[in-house]
C-alpha cells in the first residue's frame, strides 16, 4: 500500500506531475479546437450579418450550398475531439498501476482521524489546511502551512464517508458537517472532479445523526435534502419515519441523544495516557530540574569514541534510558534512506505465531544486512562502543529502517525487543515511566528493556506518536540477551 509510507507517497507526486503534463496537452489541443470552432462560427454569423440577401449573389449562394453540404458535416463530425480525449485516457492509462487504490485513500482518510483524535484538532481548521488545537482544549494553533492546501467540500465528504462505512458517526458527523457547510457555500457551481454533492452529504449526514439517536437533526437535514432532490423517494419515507419518531416521542420522554463515543478502534487501556503523551510533543520541561538527569560527552572506555564521543543526554533513570546526539551524521542518514528506500515492506507486528499488518501500527520497514554497505558496519561499531554490547549476529538483529505514513504511528508495545526529520509530532512515548521525547534528528535513543536478572521491564512499554507534520525515519537495532552475558553481568538485585 501508499499511504503507509511517507516515501511512497513520494512517488506520488512523481506520477500527478506525468498525469498533469498529459492534462496541459490535452487543454492545449483542445483550445486550439475550440478557438478554430470559434473562427468558423465568426466566419458564418458574419456572413448573414453582412448578407441579408445571400440569395442575389450567385457566389455567395454557392458557399453557403457548399458549406451547409460538407463544412458543418466536416465540423460537427470531427474526430479531433475524440482524438483529443483518447489521448489524455491513454496517458492516464498508463499510469493507473502507479495510481493510490481505495485501501490508500482510506488509509489516509483514517490517519487525518487520528491526527485529529490524537493532537484533538478541529475539523474545520483541518478543512483550512491549519493544524488548531480543538475548542475544548484552548484553541491553538499548532501549525499552518506555509502554502495554502485547503481541502474541497468533497474531501471532507469523502472522509466522513469512510468514518460512515465504519459505523463511526463520532468522525462522521463533524466531517460531513463541513462538508454540508462548504457544498451549501458553492451550491449551484459544478466541479467536474467531485464525487458527492449537497445532496449527497445531507443524506449521509442526515443518516449519521439518525444513527446517532439525534432525530430532529436528522429530519431537518432530511428535509433540506428533499428541497434540492424532491423526487427522492427514499429520503422522503425517511422524513416520514422521522416525523412519526418524533410524534411518538415528544420531547423530554425518553428519546434521548445517544452519545456517540469515539470508536476505540485500539481496545487500548493505555490510549489516554499515550495520547496525553503526544499531545505534549516531546515537551517535558520538568525533566531537567533533576540534576541526574545531566549531559556529557561519552567515550563508554571505548577507544572507538576517545576522539569523537559521544554527546550523551539522560532521559530517564528508570527505566534507563539515554539520547545520543548526532549519533549519526546527514550523510550516513542520508545513505541509511536511500539502501532502505527500494525494500520498504508493509511494517507487520506478531500476532499469534504468525505476522500480519495491522492498524496500530502503520508504517513500512526493511531489515538492512551490514554487508549491503560499509555505513552500515560503521553504525554498528558505533552501537557496539555506546552500549558496550556485542552487536553481531545472532546477538542482534539486523538493522531495521522504518518510515511513517499519513499519521503514521506505533501504538504502545514492548520491544523485549533508534535518524529522522519531524517538523510536529511523532514522539516516542514511554506510557508507565510517563514521558516523550520529540523526534530529533540524527540522534539515538537507547534503552534497555530487560533488568540484568533478564525480567522484562514494564515500564518501557512505549510507542511512536502519530506523525503530524513531517516524514519520520527510525533505524531499529534490537540487541538480543543472548550473547551479552559478560558484557552485561547478571545481578541478583531484582530491581537493577
Ligand atoms: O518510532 C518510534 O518512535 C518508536 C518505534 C518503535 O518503538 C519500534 O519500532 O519498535
Ligand atoms: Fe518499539
Amino acid at each position: 500500500d501508499m499511504y503507509s509510507s511517507m516515501a511512497s507517497i513520494q512517488q506520488a507526486v512523481t506520477t500527478e506531475k506525468v498525469l498533469l503534463h498529459h492534462l496541459e496537452s490535452y487543454l492545449e489541443k483542445e483550445t486550439y479546437r475550440l478557438n478554430d470552432l470559434r473562427r468558423f462560427y465568426d466566419k458564418v454569423q458574419a456572413f448573414h450579418e453582412a448578407t441579408p440577401d445571400p440569395v442575389a449573389d450567385p457566389i455567395v449562394a454557392y458557399t453557403l450550398m457548399k458549406r451547409l453540404h460538407l463544412e458543418w458535416l466536416n465540423v460537427v463530425h470531427s474526430l479531433e475531439a475524440t482524438e483529443n480525449i483518447q489521448a489524455l485516457k491513454e496517458g492516464y492509462e498508463k499510469e493507473e498501476k502507479r495510481l493510490p487504490i481505495f485501501e490508500d485513500v482510506e488509509g489516509a482518510a483514517k490517519g487525518l482521524m487520528r491526527l485529529q483524535d490524537v493532537y484533538s484538532l478541529n475539523v474545520n481548521g483541518m478543512a483550512r489546511g491549519k493544524l488548531q488545537r480543538a475548542a475544548n482544549t484552548a484553541m491553538s494553533l499548532l501549525y499552518k502551512p506555509p502554502a495554502s492546501s485547503t481541502m474541497s467540500a468533497d474531501d471532507c465528504f469523502h472522509i466522513g464517508k469512510v468514518a460512515y462505512e465504519m459505523d463511526d458517526y463520532y468522525h462522521s458527523i463533524p466531517w460531513l458537517e463541513e462538508a454540508v457547510s462548504m457544498f451549501r457555500g458553492s451550491y449551484g457551481n459544478w466541479f467536474t472532479e467531485d464525487e458527492g454533492t449537497l445532496e449527497d452529504a445531507l443524506d449521509y449526514l442526515a443518516f449519521s445523526y439518525y444513527k446517532a439517536g439525534n432525530i430532529s437533526q436528522a429530519l431537518d437535514l432530511s428535509r433540506e435534502c428533499l428541497l434540492y432532490d424532491p423526487d427522492n423517494k427514499r429520503v422522503a419515507r425517511n422524513v416520514a419515519k422521522y416525523e412519526k419518531i418524533l410524534d411518538e416521542n415528544p420531547i423530554g420522554s425518553g428519546l434521548e441523544e445517544a452519545r456517540v463515543h469515539r470508536p476505540n478502534v485500539t481496545h487500548l487501556r493505555t490510549r489516554d495516557l499515550y495520547e496525553g503523551l503526544c499531545r505534549t510533543l516531546g515537551k517535558q520541561p520538568k525533566m531537567y530540574e533533576n540534576p541526574k538527569m545531566f549531559c556529557m560527552y561519552d567515550t563508554n572506555g571505548s577507544p572507538h569514541l576517545t576522539l569523537q564521543p559521544l554527546r550523551r543526554e539522560m532521559v530517564s533513570l528508570d527505566p534507563y534510558v539515554v539520547l545520543y546526539h548526532d549519533f549519526v551524521s546527514d550523510l550516513e542518514s542520508e545513505t541509511i534512506k536511500e539502501i532502505a528506500a527500494p525494500w520498504l515492506l508493509r511494517s507487520v507486528v506478531a500476532s499469534g505465531e504468525k505476522q500480519s499488518e495491522a492498524e496500530y501500527r502503520i508504517s513500512k520497514g526493511a531489515w538492512l544486512k551490514d554487508t549491503v554497505h560499509s555505513i552500515i558496519r560503521t553504525i554498528d561499531i558505533r552501537i557496539a562502543a555506546a552500549t558496550g554490547l556485542n552487536v553481531q549476529i545472532p546477538y542482534t538483529e539486523h538493522l531495521q529502517v522504518v518510515n511513517y505514513g499519513i499519521g503514521g504511528h506505533y501504538e504502545p508495545h514492548f520491544d523485549h525487543a533508534t535518524l529522522s526529520s519531524v517538523d510536529m509530532g511523532g514522539s516516542t512515548a514511554f506510557i508507565y515511566a510517563n514521558f516523550s521525547i520529540p523526534v530529533i534528528k540524527n540522534a539515538a535513543l537507547f534503552w534497555w528493556n530487560l533488568r540484568r536478572n533478564g525480567a522484562g521491564n514494564e515500564d518501557t512499554l512505549h510507542a511512536g506518536c502519530p506523525v503530524l507534520i513531517g516524514n519520520k525515519w527510525v533505524a531499529n537495532k534490537w540487541i538480543h540477551e543472548y550473547g551479552q552475558e559478560f558484557r552485561r553481568p547478571c545481578t541478583l538485585i531484582p530491581e537493577d
